[in-house]
């Protein structure tokens, strides 16, 4: 069985593969201090928890964080006996090319999203991801990376309000109804919600003009669904893109 990880900045998602379905998926604060044993010591008591046997032979990383690395890699040869695969190093093939200005690091997560989105959908697409920072990453339709967008997360956006300005509370993103707040919350609630759905609308619109063609737009990360009900050009919500992706590169480089 495969254990897929994707650590983004904000959490790390642990997820277990047997072939042909995910069995669990666990999820931690990403933190870069945690060490192998403590990993270890999380993922089997909640494995237990849930009553899960699995039989870990294989594990793939995706990290946006590169000092976590060396303890997941350490948990993996500790605990599982297995060297893991880790998307962006050189040994890890991917099933696309890249084309961006030599010398960029592309973020590990936007590799994946696009071999993960290639995989489902094929054609041109842009993938709009919401997590610590809300990217977009362009797909040409042979599946290779052309670039993208990186924005300000949703929550970064809410908590950067929140520190900056005295008078500010810390609140949740939700779908106010109206565009006009009648109180603080609802005033700094419309302001990140409407002001994400103009972001996501103009970003799409002009990615589509400069590429002067129809592509299909796909949303993923935790906050899809709630943009969903805005008024926003996604053609799909794939919750489980990003480990999609990681299963799949997983597969080709097992291939040959
Ligand atoms: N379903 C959800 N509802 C509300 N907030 C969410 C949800 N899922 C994730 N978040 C928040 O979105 C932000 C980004 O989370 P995540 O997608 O885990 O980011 P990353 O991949 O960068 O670690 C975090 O602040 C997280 O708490
Ligand atoms: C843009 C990101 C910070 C997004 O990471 P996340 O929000 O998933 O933690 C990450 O993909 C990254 O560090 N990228 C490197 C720069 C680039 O992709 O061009
Ligand atoms: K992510």
């Amino acid at each position: 069985m495969l254990l897929a990880i994707d650590c983004g900045n904000t959490n790390t998602v642990f997820s277990i593969w047997d072939g042909t379905r995910f069995l669990c998926t666990l999820r931690t604060a990403t933190e870069h201090q945690r060490t192998a044993d403590q990993y270890f010591v999380w993922f089997s008591t909640l494995l237990g928890h849930h009553g899960i046997r699995a039989d870990i032979t294989d594990v793939i990383i995706s990290s946006t964080v590169p000092r976590v690395v060396f303890n997941l890699r350490v948990f993996a040869d500790r605990y599982f006996g297995c060297r893991p695969l880790v998307v962006g190093k050189p040994e890890c093939r991917l099933p696309v090319d890249v084309r961006v200005d030599p010398g960029t690091q592309v973020g590990p997560d936007r590799l994946v999203n696009t071999v993960a989105g290639h995989d489902l959908y094929g054609g041109d697409l842009i993938i709009v991801d919401f997590g610590t920072a809300t990217t977009f990453d362009v797909v040409a339709c042979d599946g290779a990376y052309i670039g993208g967008v990186i924005a300000p997360g949703v929550n970064l956006s809410l908590q950067a309000l929140h520190e900056a300005a005295a008078a500010l509370p810390h609140v949740d993103v939700t779908r106010p109804e109206r565009v006009i707040g009648t109180n603080t919350v609802e005033c700094m609630q419309s302001g990140v919600f409407w002001g994400y759905v103009g972001l996501i609308n103009g970003i799409c619109e002009r990615i589509k003009a400069e590429r002067g063609r129809a592509m299909t737009v796909i949303a993923t990360g935790g906050l899809a669904p709630l943009f969903q009900q805005g008024d926003t050009p996604f053609d799909g919500v794939e919750e489980d893109l990003t480990m999609h992706g990681l299963t799949v590169i997983h597969e080709h480089n097992k291939e040959g």
